[in-house]
């Protein structure tokens, strides 16, 4: 039995090594990300990472335990993704400024027919931010892959007022609630992390 994470994020990546997690394989899932516009910005991740599990199994790891994950920024019920193009992340940035709003993490954890499912939401506050400001951000090259067009953990933090929630889940994955889950099929990071 094998841990695999279906994700390219190297922010996920990076956080499941941070919860003692050593050995795990990386499967990018091949999915078509473009779902029906009906649904919640919660639904829509939750949807997602199901998706992107699923992919990843249907390679032959029916065995395996598969973790997958979605992220999307929410600004009063609108949809923000990864921004196309620098005019774009301008956009999204300019309509976060001064305002809260809400990011949505889906994860799915697959193992064989079991399946946990779950959307945890995150506010975050924005300060008023300058176009000045939103320009310099853009030319860091900061925005371009991530949910939103900005990163809590680079120096987007420069424009974080304050959060309310899990830090993680706004970085790409809901870490607490991960490590219940893996509890649950018999992997305890807490144990792994003190070499048992
Ligand atoms: C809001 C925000 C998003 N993000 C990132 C997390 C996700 O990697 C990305 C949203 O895109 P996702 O489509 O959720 O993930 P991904 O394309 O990076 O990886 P994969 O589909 O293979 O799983 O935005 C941050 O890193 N910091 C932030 O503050």
């Amino acid at each position: 039995m094998e841990l695999i994470l279906a994700s390219k994020s190297p922010r996920r990546r990076a956080l499941l090594e941070q919860m003692g997690l050593r050995s795990f394989k990386i499967v990018t899932p091949d999915i078509d990300e473009h779902m029906e516009r009906t649904l919640s910005p919660a639904e829509l991740v939750g949807r997602i990472s199901q998706e992107k599990a699923k992919a990843v199994q249907a390679k032959g790891y029916e065995d395996d335990i598969i973790i997958a994950a979605d992220t999307v920024v929410a600004l009063e019920g609108s949809v923000l993704g990864k921004p196309a193009h620098e005019g774009e992340a301008f956009r999204m940035l300019s309509m976060l400024s001064g305002c809260r709003h809400q990011v949505y993490t889906g994860l799915t954890v697959l193992r064989g027919e079991r399946c946990f499912s779950l959307t945890e939401e995150t506010n975050v506050t924005f300060r008023s931010l300058s176009g000045e400001e939103i320009d310099w951000y853009i030319q860091t090259g900061e925005p371009m892959d991530k949910a939103g067009a900005y990163g809590i953990q680079g120096y987007g933090a420069l424009f974080v007022q304050s959060i309310q929630g899990d830090y993680y889940n706004v970085m790409g994955l809901p870490v607490c609630r991960l490590g219940e889950i893996l509890g649950e099929l018999g992997i305890h990071c807490m144990a792994l992390a003190a070499g048992k």
